[in-house]
Protein backbone atom coordinates (compact mmCIF):
# COMPACT_ATOMS: atom_id res chain seq x y z
CA UNK A 1 0.00 0.00 0.00
CA UNK A 2 1.84 2.92 -0.94
CA UNK A 3 0.04 5.55 1.39
CA UNK A 4 -1.98 5.10 4.89
CA UNK A 5 -2.44 7.07 7.86
CA UNK A 6 -1.55 5.51 11.47
CA UNK A 7 -2.24 7.10 15.03
CA UNK A 8 0.98 7.53 17.49
CA UNK A 9 -1.69 7.22 21.09
CA UNK A 10 -0.27 8.83 24.68
CA UNK A 11 0.45 6.60 27.43
CA UNK A 12 -0.09 7.06 30.85
CA UNK A 13 1.97 5.54 33.86
CA UNK A 14 -0.98 4.59 36.02
CA UNK A 15 1.92 4.44 39.01
CA UNK A 16 5.60 4.80 38.51
CA UNK A 17 7.78 3.04 41.69
CA UNK A 18 11.75 3.47 41.12
CA UNK A 19 12.97 0.85 42.74
CA UNK A 20 16.80 1.39 42.26
CA UNK A 21 19.68 2.44 40.14
CA UNK A 22 21.99 0.65 37.22
CA UNK A 23 25.70 1.25 37.13
CA UNK A 24 24.80 3.48 34.01
CA UNK A 25 22.91 5.96 35.55
CA UNK A 26 19.01 4.40 34.31
CA UNK A 27 16.99 3.88 37.04
CA UNK A 28 15.04 0.62 37.50
CA UNK A 29 11.49 1.22 37.54
CA UNK A 30 8.21 -0.74 37.86
CA UNK A 31 5.15 0.86 36.10
CA UNK A 32 1.93 -0.13 34.40
CA UNK A 33 1.17 1.31 30.95
CA UNK A 34 -2.24 1.76 29.63
CA UNK A 35 -2.88 3.70 26.35
CA UNK A 36 -5.22 6.60 25.94
CA UNK A 37 -7.79 6.75 22.74
CA UNK A 38 -6.44 10.12 22.19
CA UNK A 39 -2.84 10.11 19.77
CA UNK A 40 -1.04 12.31 17.35
CA UNK A 41 -1.72 10.79 13.75
CA UNK A 42 1.10 10.17 11.16
CA UNK A 43 1.15 10.37 7.30
CA UNK A 44 3.07 7.80 5.09
CA UNK A 45 3.66 7.86 1.75
CA UNK A 46 5.95 6.14 -0.66
CA UNK A 47 8.49 7.59 -2.60
CA UNK A 48 11.40 6.03 -5.01
CA UNK A 49 13.90 8.71 -4.55
CA UNK A 50 15.32 6.80 -1.43
CA UNK A 51 15.05 10.37 0.89
CA UNK A 52 13.14 10.25 4.10
CA UNK A 53 11.21 13.86 3.89
CA UNK A 54 9.19 14.79 7.19
CA UNK A 55 7.08 17.47 7.59
CA UNK A 56 6.63 18.00 11.16
CA UNK A 57 4.09 19.96 11.76
CA UNK A 58 4.11 22.94 14.52
CA UNK A 59 7.44 21.30 16.04
CA UNK A 60 10.14 24.04 15.90
CA UNK A 61 13.72 22.13 16.39
CA UNK A 62 15.68 21.15 13.76
CA UNK A 63 14.29 17.83 11.68
CA UNK A 64 17.65 15.44 12.90
CA UNK A 65 16.59 15.98 16.60
CA UNK A 66 12.60 14.72 15.62
CA UNK A 67 11.95 11.18 16.81
CA UNK A 68 10.16 9.75 13.76
CA UNK A 69 13.24 11.19 11.61
CA UNK A 70 15.48 9.16 13.74
CA UNK A 71 13.59 6.09 13.90
CA UNK A 72 13.43 6.37 9.98
CA UNK A 73 16.87 6.49 9.50
CA UNK A 74 17.14 3.84 11.84
CA UNK A 75 15.65 1.49 9.24
CA UNK A 76 17.12 2.44 6.12
CA UNK A 77 20.12 -0.71 6.12
CA UNK A 78 16.99 -2.62 6.70
CA UNK A 79 15.75 -2.26 3.11
CA UNK A 80 15.45 -4.37 0.40
CA UNK A 81 15.59 -1.77 -2.12
CA UNK A 82 17.44 1.58 -1.82
CA UNK A 83 15.24 3.28 -3.61
CA UNK A 84 12.71 3.00 -1.14
CA UNK A 85 12.07 6.08 0.37
CA UNK A 86 8.92 7.81 2.03
CA UNK A 87 7.28 10.85 2.44
CA UNK A 88 5.78 11.60 6.26
CA UNK A 89 3.88 14.31 7.74
CA UNK A 90 3.18 14.02 11.63
CA UNK A 91 -0.24 15.87 12.68
CA UNK A 92 0.97 16.59 16.53
CA UNK A 93 -1.83 16.59 19.07
CA UNK A 94 -0.13 15.27 22.16
CA UNK A 95 1.52 18.25 24.04
CA UNK A 96 5.79 17.69 23.95
CA UNK A 97 7.55 17.03 27.47
CA UNK A 98 4.52 15.94 29.05
CA UNK A 99 5.05 12.53 29.96
CA UNK A 100 2.64 11.40 28.14
CA UNK A 101 5.24 9.93 25.91
CA UNK A 102 4.36 11.54 22.62
CA UNK A 103 7.97 11.71 21.24
CA UNK A 104 8.52 7.94 21.86
CA UNK A 105 5.29 7.09 20.34
CA UNK A 106 5.54 8.58 17.69
CA UNK A 107 9.19 6.91 16.73
CA UNK A 108 7.21 3.45 17.80
CA UNK A 109 4.81 4.29 14.96
CA UNK A 110 7.28 5.30 12.30
CA UNK A 111 8.94 1.86 12.86
CA UNK A 112 5.63 -0.04 12.49
CA UNK A 113 4.63 2.11 9.53
CA UNK A 114 8.03 1.97 7.90
CA UNK A 115 8.01 -1.81 8.51
CA UNK A 116 4.78 -2.03 6.85
CA UNK A 117 5.37 0.86 3.81
CA UNK A 118 8.71 -0.87 2.80
CA UNK A 119 7.84 -4.45 3.70
CA UNK A 120 11.13 -5.26 5.75
CA UNK A 121 9.26 -8.18 8.01
CA UNK A 122 11.15 -6.92 10.65
CA UNK A 123 9.32 -8.86 13.82
CA UNK A 124 7.99 -6.88 16.87
CA UNK A 125 10.96 -7.78 18.67
CA UNK A 126 13.15 -6.38 16.41
CA UNK A 127 11.62 -3.45 16.25
CA UNK A 128 11.36 -2.77 19.70
CA UNK A 129 15.11 -3.37 20.45
CA UNK A 130 15.58 -0.88 17.66
CA UNK A 131 13.35 2.01 19.41
CA UNK A 132 14.84 1.31 22.53
CA UNK A 133 17.83 2.73 21.33
CA UNK A 134 16.07 5.99 21.01
CA UNK A 135 13.44 6.35 24.10
CA UNK A 136 12.77 4.16 27.57
CA UNK A 137 8.95 4.09 26.26
CA UNK A 138 8.95 3.35 22.34
CA UNK A 139 8.99 -0.57 23.29
CA UNK A 140 5.75 -0.37 25.21
CA UNK A 141 4.36 1.49 22.14
CA UNK A 142 6.00 -1.27 19.67
CA UNK A 143 4.45 -4.08 22.23
CA UNK A 144 0.91 -1.97 22.13
CA UNK A 145 -1.04 -3.70 25.20
CA UNK A 146 -0.93 -2.48 28.49
CA UNK A 147 1.80 -3.99 30.57
CA UNK A 148 3.44 -4.47 33.91
CA UNK A 149 7.10 -2.96 32.99
CA UNK A 150 9.91 -3.65 34.80
CA UNK A 151 13.99 -2.76 33.58
CA UNK A 152 13.69 0.93 32.08
CA UNK A 153 10.65 -0.32 31.35
CA UNK A 154 11.34 -2.74 28.48
CA UNK A 155 10.60 -5.77 30.42
CA UNK A 156 6.74 -6.75 30.04
CA UNK A 157 4.18 -8.60 31.91
CA UNK A 158 0.52 -8.58 30.91
CA UNK A 159 -1.75 -6.37 32.48
CA UNK A 160 -5.14 -5.67 32.14
CA UNK A 161 -6.13 -2.35 34.41
CA UNK A 162 -9.44 -1.52 33.98
CA UNK A 163 -10.42 0.95 31.53
CA UNK A 164 -11.35 4.55 32.63
CA UNK A 165 -12.15 7.95 31.40
CA UNK A 166 -9.37 10.29 33.01
CA UNK A 167 -8.99 14.11 32.73
CA UNK A 168 -5.92 15.09 31.72
CA UNK A 169 -4.41 18.33 32.84
CA UNK A 170 -1.31 20.09 31.24
CA UNK A 171 0.18 22.57 33.28
CA UNK A 172 1.83 24.88 31.06
CA UNK A 173 5.34 24.20 32.00
CA UNK A 174 8.02 21.91 30.75
CA UNK A 175 9.59 19.19 32.45
CA UNK A 176 13.04 17.90 31.72
CA UNK A 177 13.02 13.87 32.05
CA UNK A 178 16.57 14.04 32.62
CA UNK A 179 16.40 16.58 35.14
CA UNK A 180 14.00 14.64 37.30
CA UNK A 181 15.84 11.66 36.96
CA UNK A 182 19.41 13.16 38.05
CA UNK A 183 17.77 14.93 40.90
CA UNK A 184 19.37 14.30 44.78
CA UNK A 185 16.58 14.30 46.40
CA UNK A 186 14.77 11.76 44.19
CA UNK A 187 13.31 8.32 45.86
CA UNK A 188 15.03 5.31 44.57
CA UNK A 189 14.71 2.94 47.04
CA UNK A 190 10.91 1.58 46.62
CA UNK A 191 10.92 -2.14 47.57
CA UNK A 192 10.11 -3.65 44.40
CA UNK A 193 6.49 -5.75 44.06
CA UNK A 194 6.08 -9.45 44.45
CA UNK A 195 3.58 -8.97 41.91
CA UNK A 196 2.16 -6.41 39.60
CA UNK A 197 -0.57 -4.54 41.77
CA UNK A 198 -3.84 -5.60 40.44
CA UNK A 199 -5.01 -2.26 41.28
CA UNK A 200 -3.52 0.71 40.34
CA UNK A 201 -4.29 3.21 43.06
CA UNK A 202 -2.49 1.09 45.59
CA UNK A 203 0.61 2.12 43.85
CA UNK A 204 2.25 5.68 43.38
CA UNK A 205 4.76 8.15 41.43
CA UNK A 206 8.08 8.06 42.82
CA UNK A 207 8.20 11.39 40.47
CA UNK A 208 5.07 13.06 41.75
CA UNK A 209 6.69 15.06 45.14
CA UNK A 210 10.11 16.00 43.33
CA UNK A 211 8.35 17.16 40.20
CA UNK A 212 5.76 19.05 42.40
CA UNK A 213 8.18 21.02 44.35
CA UNK A 214 10.21 22.30 41.70
CA UNK A 215 7.32 22.97 39.41
CA UNK A 216 4.85 24.65 41.51
CA UNK A 217 1.90 24.68 38.44
CA UNK A 218 2.03 20.87 38.41
CA UNK A 219 1.48 20.86 42.53
CA UNK A 220 -1.59 22.99 41.55
CA UNK A 221 -2.89 20.92 38.35
CA UNK A 222 -3.12 18.49 40.95
CA UNK A 223 -4.39 20.12 43.88
CA UNK A 224 -7.35 21.54 41.38
CA UNK A 225 -7.55 17.51 40.00
CA UNK A 226 -7.89 15.66 43.28
CA UNK A 227 -11.07 17.84 44.21
CA UNK A 228 -12.79 16.00 41.51
CA UNK A 229 -11.29 12.58 41.54
CA UNK A 230 -8.56 10.28 42.32
CA UNK A 231 -5.61 11.87 40.41
CA UNK A 232 -2.10 11.23 39.88
CA UNK A 233 1.09 12.56 38.07
CA UNK A 234 1.98 10.36 34.47
CA UNK A 235 5.94 9.55 33.98
CA UNK A 236 7.91 12.62 34.88
CA UNK A 237 4.91 15.19 34.11
CA UNK A 238 4.22 17.75 33.70
CA UNK A 239 0.63 16.08 33.12
CA UNK A 240 -1.72 15.13 35.80
CA UNK A 241 -4.49 12.64 35.27
CA UNK A 242 -7.69 12.23 36.97
CA UNK A 243 -9.71 8.75 37.45
CA UNK A 244 -13.66 9.17 36.25
CA UNK A 245 -15.74 6.28 35.77
CA UNK A 246 -17.70 8.04 32.42
CA UNK A 247 -16.88 10.47 30.28
CA UNK A 248 -19.52 12.95 31.31
CA UNK A 249 -18.62 12.84 34.53
CA UNK A 250 -14.81 13.90 33.02
CA UNK A 251 -16.47 16.27 30.65
CA UNK A 252 -18.05 17.84 33.62
CA UNK A 253 -14.88 18.95 35.40
CA UNK A 254 -12.87 19.87 31.93
CA UNK A 255 -15.84 22.76 31.94
CA UNK A 256 -14.91 24.36 34.96
CA UNK A 257 -11.09 23.69 34.47
CA UNK A 258 -9.42 27.20 35.62
CA UNK A 259 -8.10 29.15 32.03
CA UNK A 260 -4.13 28.41 33.33
CA UNK A 261 -3.99 24.68 32.58
CA UNK A 262 -5.41 23.14 29.27
CA UNK A 263 -6.94 19.48 29.35
CA UNK A 264 -8.84 16.75 27.55
CA UNK A 265 -10.85 13.70 28.57
CA UNK A 266 -9.74 10.44 27.03
CA UNK A 267 -10.20 6.79 27.87
CA UNK A 268 -7.85 4.57 28.98
CA UNK A 269 -7.59 1.60 26.51
CA UNK A 270 -5.79 -2.09 26.77
CA UNK A 271 -5.17 -2.32 22.90
CA UNK A 272 -3.21 0.38 21.68
CA UNK A 273 -4.98 2.07 18.69
CA UNK A 274 -1.86 2.29 16.88
CA UNK A 275 -2.24 -1.86 16.30
CA UNK A 276 -5.85 -1.83 15.83
CA UNK A 277 -4.98 0.59 12.90
CA UNK A 278 -2.93 -2.13 11.71
CA UNK A 279 -4.99 -4.50 11.64
CA UNK A 280 -7.25 -2.68 8.81
CA UNK A 281 -4.24 -1.73 6.60
CA UNK A 282 -4.57 -4.24 3.53
C1 LIG B 1 9.58 8.26 32.87
C2 LIG B 1 9.15 7.40 31.71
O1 LIG B 1 8.33 8.13 30.82
C3 LIG B 1 8.32 6.24 32.24
O2 LIG B 1 7.51 5.69 31.27
C4 LIG B 1 10.33 6.90 30.93
O3 LIG B 1 11.13 6.06 31.73
C5 LIG B 1 11.17 8.03 30.37
O4 LIG B 1 11.42 7.71 29.07
P1 LIG B 1 12.03 8.75 28.02
O5 LIG B 1 11.37 10.08 28.15
O6 LIG B 1 11.98 8.02 26.72
O7 LIG B 1 13.45 8.91 28.56
P2 LIG B 1 14.82 8.73 27.81
O8 LIG B 1 14.87 9.68 26.68
O9 LIG B 1 15.05 7.28 27.59
O10 LIG B 1 15.80 9.23 28.97
C6 LIG B 1 15.98 10.58 29.33
C7 LIG B 1 16.96 10.62 30.49
O11 LIG B 1 16.31 10.21 31.70
C8 LIG B 1 17.14 9.35 32.47
N1 LIG B 1 16.46 8.07 32.67
C9 LIG B 1 15.47 7.67 31.84
C10 LIG B 1 14.80 6.48 32.05
C11 LIG B 1 15.19 5.69 33.16
N2 LIG B 1 14.59 4.53 33.42
N3 LIG B 1 16.17 6.11 33.97
C12 LIG B 1 16.80 7.29 33.76
O12 LIG B 1 17.69 7.64 34.52
C13 LIG B 1 18.44 9.23 31.72
O13 LIG B 1 19.34 10.16 32.28
C14 LIG B 1 18.12 9.66 30.31
O14 LIG B 1 19.19 10.30 29.72
N1 LIG C 1 8.08 13.66 17.36
C1 LIG C 1 8.32 14.27 18.53
N2 LIG C 1 7.30 14.72 19.28
C2 LIG C 1 7.54 15.33 20.47
N3 LIG C 1 8.75 15.55 20.98
C3 LIG C 1 9.80 15.13 20.28
C4 LIG C 1 9.64 14.47 19.03
N4 LIG C 1 10.85 14.15 18.58
C5 LIG C 1 11.73 14.59 19.49
N5 LIG C 1 11.13 15.19 20.51
C6 LIG C 1 11.81 15.76 21.70
O1 LIG C 1 11.53 14.91 22.81
C7 LIG C 1 11.20 15.67 23.97
C8 LIG C 1 10.27 14.84 24.86
O2 LIG C 1 9.05 14.71 24.22
P1 LIG C 1 7.91 13.69 24.68
O3 LIG C 1 6.61 14.24 24.22
O4 LIG C 1 8.23 12.31 24.29
O5 LIG C 1 8.05 13.79 26.25
P2 LIG C 1 7.26 13.08 27.37
O6 LIG C 1 5.81 13.04 27.01
O7 LIG C 1 7.67 13.74 28.65
O8 LIG C 1 7.78 11.62 27.33
P3 LIG C 1 8.04 10.64 28.54
O9 LIG C 1 6.74 10.30 29.13
O10 LIG C 1 8.62 9.50 27.75
O11 LIG C 1 8.98 11.33 29.46
C9 LIG C 1 10.61 16.95 23.43
O12 LIG C 1 10.81 18.03 24.30
C10 LIG C 1 11.34 17.15 22.10
O13 LIG C 1 12.51 17.93 22.29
Amino acid sequence: MAAFSLPAPAKLNLYLHIIGQRADGYHELETLFQFLNYSDEIQFELTANGEIELDQGGLNFPITENLIYRAANLLLPFRNDPQQGARLKLIKQLPAGGGLGGGSSDAATTLLGLNHLWQLGLTQQQLANIGLRLGADVPVFIHGHATFAQGVGEIFSPANPAENWYLIVQPEVHVSTAEVFSHPALTRNTPALEKALNEWEQGHNDCEKLVCSLYPQVASALQWLLKYALSRMTGTGACVFGCFSSAVEAEQALQVLPTEFRGFVAKGVNQSPLHQALKQLP
